[in-house]
């Protein structure tokens, strides 16, 4: 079965006085390959915790997540390696997966070259594929990552996951701090690149709007628990290309 699946997952991490402090609790959600979904909830209810779990930067205190049937509790370092190119995730602060001193055209290169198996040309075609497919300027390709604005940032950050072709990615904030422009410009990347590969999208997020405009189903946690579940009936892929 092509699906994440969250079950009865729940989080401790020791508070100030290094007694157990539950982050997340009894978490049960299934994430099917295809389908957006959102996160909601207030500032410290755990939303990045279920991400960083996710993509195995954490491990449940209790509680399973199986990606595509397999059981990620007994993944080691390499096998979470290995899974790369089906899950990824964008944080807020997307300066730190991209390398200042590098090209943009380096920097989604270098991902590429440590997550996939593709020849240098064929790394290359791949690029100028995506900068096309979402309408990205290929004149970024040759701009030093510390140049770039904070939209640009976030753009290049969200290409460099999106080179990789995974079947998941999760973006955590990925438009808060930027303009209604810079936000607009990362939808369209989101939907162009959607509509090409079905690429399945977990947003995190405080922007019910962006939330209930490309995903179907909205959590909201409190207090590292789902008390509600949205249902939204959009369908990103009938939406015309502009
Ligand atoms: N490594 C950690 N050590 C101790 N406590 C942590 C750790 N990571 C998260 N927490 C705590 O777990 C709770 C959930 O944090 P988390 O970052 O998941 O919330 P969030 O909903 O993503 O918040 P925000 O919207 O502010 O990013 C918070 O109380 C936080 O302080």
């Amino acid at each position: 079965m092509e699906q994440i699946a969250v079950t009865h997952v729940s989080k401790d991490f020791p508070d100030a006085s290094g007694k157990p402090f539950r982050a997340l609790r009894d978490i049960s959600f299934v994430w099917t390959k295809g389908e957006n979904i959102s996160l909601m909830g207030e500032s410290g209810s755990g939303k990045s915790t279920i991400a960083r779990l996710l993509i195995g930067l954490e491990r449940p205190t209790q509680g399973k997540i199986l990606i595509d049937g397999e059981d990620t509790g007994k993944w080691t370092y390499n096998q979470w390696r290995r899974h790369r190119t089906k899950i990824q995730a964008v944080f807020q602060d997307a300066t730190g997966s991209l390398n200042r001193q590098f090209s943009v055209a380096r920097n989604l290169e270098e991902a590429l070259r440590n997550l996939t198996k593709l020849a240098s040309q064929e790394r290359k075609a791949r690029i100028l594929e995506l900068m096309d497919l979402t309408a990205t300027s290929r004149k970024l390709l040759d701009t030093p990552a510390r140049n770039l604005s904070g939209g640009e940032q976030r753009r290049v950050a969200l290409l460099r996951a999106l080179a990789v072709r995974p079947d998941y990615l999760i973006l955590d904030e990925l438009t808060s701090g930027l303009d209604l422009i810079s936000q607009k410009a990362i939808r369209e990347v989101l939907e162009a690149y959607h509509r090409e590969y079905r690429c399945s999208y977990l947003l995190i997020t405080h922007d019910m709007k962006f939330a209930y405009s490309l995903s179907q189903r909205i959590y909201e946690l409190e207090h590292g628990q789902i008390i509600r579940i949205g249902q939204s009936n959009i369908d990103i892929n009938s939406k015309e290309r502009t």
